[in-house]
């Protein structure tokens, strides 16, 4: 039997090939081991998936590095290697001023054409497009590999998922790790000197449109004594961490700024954040698809050295009783809000500013200690207001800013500290409000003689007694 195998041509070279087909798969999975043997040793990695703020940043460096490189090599004299290592498959992504955390980022490339007529509003950038690019930097070569999984969106944004993986020689690794140094710090740079606004996409806080410059905290003119007292109460909590720690006392802090439109109170929280270096996160109540359990989640995952701004914290309420009607969907309930802001779980330092314009209609448990420990009332302007606005858009003109002072004083009634209540009440309705004298004072910007000739033209343009 053996012997009719042996001889059998088709036995014996069924057998070979068999053989023969074993030794390459052998062969071919020793291959594979071999070469992630060497990738593990000699290569490394870095994978940056979309939702890490470092893959904007990434983004935005590479495409810098590139556009820094076209610019000192011309074509002319530029080597083999570089032209065959320029990419050209690059990606459009125009922002606008309500850009996602990548757009934001990128807006600000140097590649970036502005729309000229509106530039603040849309920038484009040219980003490299998903796919393999090959680039060199600090004498060593990286592979950018930008991927995008059609199969998962961001329900928010409806932007793919996306991950960044950039590859390079082990030995260079040093190199990759200052790169993604480099790529922070140039956008933390961008963020020097100004405040970023956060507001809540789903479940997380993402930046609302480009970081703002920094307001001025002299800018905002409040009556005597106010800005103090605010920023004193808040450079004191802020101090003073340990103290309630060890008392076991929740470390928040509630601000309740009420007071008519137009009065500064919005300008003021930015410029406060501006100063202590802080971002703001802005809450909409209103917002569709808003419930309690999201609510209470963002306001104890707020980024950090942030404070929370909720807004006309009276109108929530009172849209969500006609949701039917308005068609808010707003799901957030009173009780819901109160226990968000109570955040039985967080231990973090928690600022939160809340404004209305009727604190009226607040409910005594929302402004009770505790939920808003301050609260303060920012008031249409004062004699002494409007003399110290005069005098910051028009410095110097002391006389004529105590003339302006002395000229608008009947229209709106001066306050006197012996009248009663009502007339108290009805004088100051009359007042104007700074946001009004602001552009009063912007259209006679170059001529303080002609703010104080036409200063008539602010009777009526007080705002508290609109509403
Ligand atoms: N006290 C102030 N000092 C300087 N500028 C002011 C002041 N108050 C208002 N303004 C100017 O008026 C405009 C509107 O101000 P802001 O939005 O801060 O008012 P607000 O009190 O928050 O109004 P609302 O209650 O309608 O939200 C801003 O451009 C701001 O510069």
């Amino acid at each position: 039997m053996e012997a009719f195998l042996a001889s059998n041509p088709y036995f014996s070279a069924g057998f070979g090939l068999i053989g023969v087909g074993a030794g390459l798969s052998l062969l071919r999975t020793g291959g594979i081991h071999a070469i992630s043997l060497v990738q593990r040793r000699l290569l490394v990695t870095v994978e940056i998936a979309s939702r890490d703020p470092a893959y904007a940043w990434f983004l935005k460096w590479s495409a810098d590095l590139q556009l820094k490189q076209q610019q000192t090599n011309t074509n002319s004299n530029k080597s083999l290697v570089e032209k065959l290592l320029q990419s050209n498959q690059l990606s459009l992504e125009t922002s606008f001023r309500r850009a996602s955390p990548s757009n934001a980022f990128n807006s600000t490339l140097s590649s970036n054409t502005n729309l000229k007529s509106n530039s603040s509003a849309a920038s484009f950038a040219l980003v490299a497009a998903p796919g393999r690019h090959v680039f060199r930097h600090a004498n060593a070569f990286f592979l950018l590999e930008r991927a995008r999984d059609k199969g998962m969106l961001n329900l928010q944004t409806g932007a793919p998922f996306e991950t960044i993986t950039i590859t390079t020689l082990a030995r260079d690794r040093h190199i990759l790790l200052s790169m993604l140094e480099d790529a922070k710090s140039a956008a933390l740079k961008e963020e020097e000197g100004k405040t970023i606004i956060y507001t809540s996409y789903g479940p997380e806080w993402r930046p609302f449109g480009n970081p703002r410059r920094r307001r001025d905290l002299r800018s905002v003119v409040l009556d005597d004594g106010v800005a103090e007292k605010l920023t004193t109460d808040l450079h004191a909590f802020l101090r003073n961490g340990a103290w309630y720690h060890d008392r076991g006392i929740p470390y928040r802090r509630g601000y309740l700024l009420h007071g008519p439109p137009g009065s500064g109170k919005t300008s003021f929280i930015q410029a406060v954040a501006g100063d202590l270096g802080y971002s703001i996160c802005l809450l909409n109540l209103s917002e569709r698809g808003m419930t309690d359990d999201r609510l209470a989640h963002l306001l104890a995952n707020a980024p950090p050295q942030s404070m929370i701004l909720l807004e006309d914290v009276d109108a929530a309420f009172a849209r969500n009783r006609d949701a039917k009607q308005e068609g808010f969907q707003s799901m957030v309930t009173f009780s819901g809000l109160l226990n968000a802001l109570d955040g039985v779980a967080a231990s973090e330092e928690r600022l939160v500013f809340m404004t209305t314009n009727h604190i009226d209609r607040l409910d005594p448990a929302l402004i009770r200690p505790g939920r808003a420990d301050v609260i303060v009332k920012i008031d249409n302007v004062t004699d002494s207001q409007a003399r110290r606005m005069f005098l910051r858009f028009y410095p110097g003109y002391e006389a004529l800013a105590n003339q302006f002072v002395i000229k608008i004083r009947p229209f709106f009634g001066e306050k006197s500290s012996d009248g009663d209540s009502d007339e108290l009440l009805s004088m100051e309705n009359k007042r104007c409000s700074p946001a009004a004298l602001q552009g009063h004072f912007t259209l006679h910007r170059d001529s303080p003689e002609d703010a104080l000739l036409y200063a008539e033209d602010l009777v009526g343009k007080e705002t508290s007694n609109k509403h």
